[in-house]
């Protein structure tokens, strides 16, 4: 069973057909830079887990290349299980920061990045170790995926100039505002109980795009766009398949960067995109039972298989539920 379109009024379902429009099979004239270098920094002593789950996921998501960028003991635990996987700064059209890290961490590790030149820009090529200095950034600062211990960065980044997607859960998106002293979502109850407004007012009030994990996941844009995408199975539920989302997701996102796509529109089809490829790849590693964090990042190689295959065959009308017009609440 692929996840259900949603069919109230709330943000747009994402459909496979749409999906499948953002990602691309790799062509003759391809090599490993011409399609998407994801930069992933993530994890740490404590949560070494996590980032080996985003680097599986982000790897079985089909990128031309992963970097991994986070601290030496962590690489060593990316590498033994992933030695496809490149230590150490280079160019990247995305960088995800902030799995398994907290905010002190994901601080220091951002204002690291930013002094070696992580800003250079995602048309240009982005460079992670280009020595450029860390003043004001220009429009093609390199897409930043800002997750879990990075979340309270969203306001540097975005001033910084870099397109910006934020991946909190409920408990994550409340402490953010209740930091902003925004009362109205301070508390994970109030976000769950309306999440979608929720996360159509953080993207407004940070001018990022932001991606709300839960039940469904919801994806909304500063200028008002919604996309909506359902789970596959609450088995997803568990510790770690968030740390996976966010390694999808900086794959997704490199392949647009690497087509010159970045822009709010891009970023937001993107993180739906990768939400259905999670959700897809969770039925596939449950089978309807208990799934673990690292068969779901496993799944994600033949959920972007059956993805592709299923672009060459898609009825039209199934991509009519985009969203890109609805008016917002
Ligand atoms: N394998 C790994 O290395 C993993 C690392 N992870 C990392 O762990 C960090 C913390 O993530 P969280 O989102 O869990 O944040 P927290 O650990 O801050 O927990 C969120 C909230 O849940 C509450 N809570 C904790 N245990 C609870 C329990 N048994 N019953 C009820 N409430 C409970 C806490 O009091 C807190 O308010 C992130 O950096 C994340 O990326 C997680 O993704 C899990 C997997
Ligand atoms: N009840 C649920 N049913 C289905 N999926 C869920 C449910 N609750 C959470 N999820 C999904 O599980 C993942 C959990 O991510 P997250 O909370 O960041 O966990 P972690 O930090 O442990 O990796 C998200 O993709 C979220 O959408």
């Amino acid at each position: 069973m692929s996840p259900a379109p949603h069919r109230d009024d709330t943000g747009a379902p994402w459909t496979r057909a749409d999906a499948a429009g953002v990602l691309v099979r790799p062509g003759p004239g391809d090599h490993k830079y011409t399609r998407g270098v994801v930069g992933l920094c993530t994890g740490s002593a404590r949560y070494p887990g996590a980032a080996v789950l985003g680097a599986e996921a982000a790897l079985r998501t089909g990128p031309g290349m992963l970097r991994y960028l986070g601290p030496a003991e962590t690489a060593r635990a990316v590498l033994a299980r992933r030695p496809e996987c490149v230590p150490g700064p280079g160019r990247v059209q995305v960088l995800v920061l902030g799995s398994g890290m907290d905010a002190a961490e994901a601080r220091r590790r951002w204002l690291g990045l930013r002094h070696d030149g992580t800003r250079a820009g995602a048309a240009a090529g982005p460079d992670v170790s280009a020595g450029t200095d860390g003043g004001t950034a220009g429009a093609d600062a390199v897409p930043v995926v800002l997750d879990a211990g990075a979340i309270g960065l969203v306001g540097s980044a975005v001033g910084d100039g870099h397109p910006v997607v934020v991946t909190p859960h409920a408990g994550e998106l409340a402490a953010l505002f209740a930091q902003a002293g925004e009362g109205r979502f301070g508390t994970r109850a109030a976000v769950e109980a309306e999440p979608e407004l929720a996360a159509l007012t953080a993207a407004r009030r940070w001018g990022a795009v932001v991606l709300l994990k839960g039940a469904a996941t919801h994806v909304a844009t500063p200028r008002g766009r919604r996309l909506r995408v359902e789970v596959g199975t609450h088995w997803l539920a568990s510790a770690g398949t968030g740390d996976v989302l966010a390694g999808c997701l900086g794959t997704v996102l490199a392949s647009l960067a690497a087509r010159g796509r970045s822009d709010d529109d891009a970023l937001a089809e993107g993180a739906a995109t990768a939400a259905l490829l999670h959700a897809r790849a969770a039925e596939l590693a449950s089978g309807g039972g208990p799934l673990l964090a690292l068969e779901l990042a496993e799944a994600l190689a033949p959920a972007v298989a059956e993805l592709l295959t299923h672009a060459a065959d898609a009825a039209p009308a199934e991509t009519a539920g985009n969203g890109r017009d609805r008016p917002t609440p």
